[in-house]
């Protein structure tokens, strides 16, 4: 069951590595803030002190497909608890660049980790009380997918920044990442938005504002 407290609004950006999903979180955040709406800004894996150590070993060090999984949801365990519940109980709308579907796309799909235990992880980081008034999975109540074919996502990364242990991941492990989006919005269409990323930057922030405007927009 998707989730949010009664004014909290929680949105997550994803896609493959070079999708774009980090040049348009700003023009959501403006967008809201125009809407009179407080807005937190995070990201995964990080989002804490604790969250962004780990980002580091994760970005950068070999591990086992287990290893990535569980520090994965450790440092998501961690800034869910810090930033993200305290968040939303405020009323702010949080954009996070990143989240859980990342988890199933990439370790997932494209490592190839057993999804039930990804699920059963899931749920122990992220179900909240029955008996609070968010019971259920926390989870975004939409996910901006940022849909782009791997060759054009490589193609606009090459030179544009040092590549970390996943941008150096060659071509078909980008397109089981992709896939895994695709799957995941394929199961619950109502929480994806997806964004054709192989657009200009300017029709790809149109496209996004428009949805803002369709969902969000009415008084
Ligand atoms: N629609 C687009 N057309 C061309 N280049 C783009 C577009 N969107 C982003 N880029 C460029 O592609 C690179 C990756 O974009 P970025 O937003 O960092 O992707 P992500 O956060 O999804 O990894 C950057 O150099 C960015 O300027
Ligand atoms: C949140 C998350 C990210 N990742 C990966 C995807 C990205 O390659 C990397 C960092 O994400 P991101 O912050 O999008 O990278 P950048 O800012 O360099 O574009 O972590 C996972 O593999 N699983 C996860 O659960």
């Amino acid at each position: 069951m998707t989730q949010s407290t009664p004014s909290g609004l929680f949105i997550s950006f994803e896609g493959i590595d070079g999708a774009g999903k980090s040049s348009h979180i700003a023009a959501v955040a403006d967008w809201f803030r125009a809407h009179g709406r407080h807005v937190t800004l995070t990201r995964e894996p990080g989002g804490t002190p604790l969250a962004e150590k780990l980002r580091e070993l994760l970005l950068h060090d070999a591990m086992d497909p287990l290893s990535e999984a569980l520090l994965m949801f450790a440092a998501r365990r961690d800034h869910v608890l810090q930033v993200i519940q305290p968040a939303l109980a405020r009323g702010d709308v949080l954009l996070c660049d990143r989240f859980t579907d990342a988890t199933f796309a990439y370790q997932g799909y494209g490592r190839g980790f057993d999804l039930q235990v990804l699920r059963q992880l899931e749920q122990w980081v992220q179900q909240q009380p029955e008996q609070s008034s968010q019971a259920g999975l926390l989870e975004p109540e939409l996910c901006f997918w940022f849909d782009l074919p791997p060759a054009i996502a490589a193609a606009r990364l090459a030179g544009a920044r040092q590549p970390d242990k996943f941008e150096s991941e060659a071509e078909p492990f980008f397109q089981r990442v992709a896939s895994g989006y695709a799957a995941r919005a394929a199961q619950s269409p109502q929480r994806f938005a997806r964004i054709d990323a192989s657009q200009s930057l300017e029709q790809v922030r149109e496209q996004v504002l428009r949805h803002c405007e369709q969902v969000w927009g009415q008084p």
